[in-house]
């Protein structure tokens, strides 16, 4: 069955002139065809659901080719247009098909073969795909099983991320890559501890560029979905697929890549399709737990071409940025918790204590906003460390009582010998029993234990040493600011 006439689609106050519909054309047809009004029709309520913009840009693009065994099957202009569809249209999609027609379960999304077939989908008017789309789709089609795509994080933007000392320069590079200019480092290579934003920074990359230009084929995905794509293809002998959809990406992005480490094959696979895309002047962008030399079971070459561009780190997160972090996730959490009052310091207290990763800290943030929400309790210190308990234990600084008596001696300027030596008089005594008690309280010493660390002391001596102090700072503010002081200087 062909199409007679072409459907006119009405979106906002524009009027489009939908594709040249074929349907059947590649698929051959059989009894569960749909006609060409009800693709019109779909076109339709496409457009009114999802907005002008969005139909303009995704769906006028696609190319019906029909319907067989319940799967309705779509051309695409590249890989990532029938990837971003099926991903975030693809429910809408077979919600109003379904609505038309009662018999379709799937989607299905190709490649579309050249740039004849692509004007026939886009008559109106809008530039056909780029060429390079119709090169990338030349061999054997790709279906979109073999579309590697990781799914990316809407909240991971730019906008969302913090920005500090410790990661100003990733930053930068990363906002360099976005613009989408000429390639002037490549690959760009992040490294960081666990939770310190690579990810977020790779996602706000990805997003930008897309918004920048939504027919850019940006290819963004883990290392172990590479190897898993890698190995399907393998064992399907779909080699040439895999090897034509990843060299046809514009902008590679492949996260944690030191999972491939000690993994032969798919490194050499990596290799291949990083050089491929290098020599095309293709942006690849990198992450990894740590710099490309101290990733284990890597191949030298394989090192080497990744040190070949930019390599930057994200430092640990310091004070500042922490808080700035919690005051932006703050705003995020009150969307969904717009009641909950937070006291003064509990951000401040957070930022400190919890220093282990940004995950943890936002975490810990969210922990607080649903408990506070729950019990409908304002959050203040009393509710974080009720319900903080473990994460605050979990990020408690391991000080040492050697450590307490080296900053303490500092502090009121005597000697460590002098700390820990037999000498009463006050001058010594007091940081003595200053030492003492922040040793039994930032340590889990026992008082014997914290007494053969001060000169082989009794443990009533550090039990009244500690009484003493304890006694003192109810009275003696400048003793209480001075112990306040040192234990801050101790637990950062
Ligand atoms: N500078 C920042 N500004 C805002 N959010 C941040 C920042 N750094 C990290 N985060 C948040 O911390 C969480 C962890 O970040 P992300 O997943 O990017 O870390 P990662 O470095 O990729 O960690 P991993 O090594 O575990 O993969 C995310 O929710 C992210 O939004």
């Amino acid at each position: 069955m062909r199409a007679a006439m072409r459907p006119v689609v009405q979106c906002g106050d524009a009027k489009f002139h939908g594709a040249a519909v074929e349907i059947g054309q590649s698929l051959g047809t059989d009894s569960d065809d749909m006609t060409q009004e009800q693709w019109g029709a779909l076109r339709q309520s496409l457009c009114d659901t999802l907005g002008e913009n969005n139909y303009k840009a995704w769906i006028e693009p696609l190319h019906f080719d029909g319907l067989k065994d319940g799967v309705a099957t779509f051309g695409a202009p590249t890989h990532f247009v029938g990837n971003y569809v099926s991903q975030n249209f693809g429910d809408a999609m077979l919600h109003h098909i379904n609505a038309l027609n009662g018999n379709v379960r799937r989607l299905n999304f190709r490649v579309m073969q050249d740039a004849g077939e692509m004007r026939g989908a886009n008559e109106s008017g809008r530039p056909a795909a780029p060429a390079k789309a119709a090169a990338a789709a030349q061999s054997a089609p790709a279906s979109s099983d073999l579309l590697p795509s990781g799914a990316l994080d809407q909240r991971f933007t730019f906008d969302s991320f913090v920005v500090g000392k410790p990661n100003a320069l990733a930053h930068a590079a990363a906002r360099r890559v976005a613009d989408g200019g000429e390639v002037t480092f490549n690959p760009l290579f992040l490294h960081g501890g666990v939770g310190l934003g690579k990810t977020h920074l790779m996602h706000a990359i990805a997003w930008e560029l897309r918004t920048r230009n939504p027919h850019l084929n940006v290819l963004y995905l883990s290392a172990e979905q590479f190897m898993y794509r890698f190995v399907q293809a393998l064992r399907d002998r779909r080699m040439m697929d895999f090897k034509s959809i990843f060299r046809s990406v514009d902008v590679l992005m492949v996260d944690d890549v030191q999972f491939i480490s000690g993994k032969d094959s798919t490194q050499e696979e990596f290799f291949h399709t990083f050089n491929a895309l290098v020599d095309q002047n293709k942006q690849i962008v990198i992450s990894a737990d740590r710099a490309p030399d101290a990733i284990k079971d890597l191949e030298n070459r394989i090192r080497s071409r990744l040190q070949s561009g930019l390599v930057v780190d994200l430092h640990p997160t310091d004070y500042e940025l922490r808080l700035g972090i919690l005051q932006t996730k703050v705003e995020q959490q009150r969307q969904h918790y717009p009641d909950v009052e937070i006291a003064d310091g509990v951000l401040e207290f957070l930022a400190h204590r919890i220093s282990s990763n940004v995950r943890v800290l936002e975490g810990a943030l969210t922990r607080l906003f649903a408990f506070a929400s729950l019990i409908g309790r304002k959050m203040d210190m009393d509710l974080t460390h009720e319900c903080l308990t473990d994460v605050l234990r979990a990020n408690e600084r391991k000080v040492s009582v050697e450590e307490i008596q080296r900053k303490v001696a500092e502090h009121y300027n005597i000697r460590l010998s002098d700390m820990i030596g037999p000498r009463r008089t006050r001058t010594f005594a007091r940081p003595r029993q200053v030492a003492m008690f922040l040793s039994k309280k930032l340590t889990q010493r026992s008082l014997p234990e914290i007494g053969r660390r001060f000169g082989g002391r009794d443990h009533t001596t550090v039990m009244h040493g500690v009484k003493r102090i304890e006694e003192l700072v109810r009275e003696d503010g400048q003793l209480a600011e001075d112990i306040e002081l040192l234990r801050r200087a101790l637990e950062a």
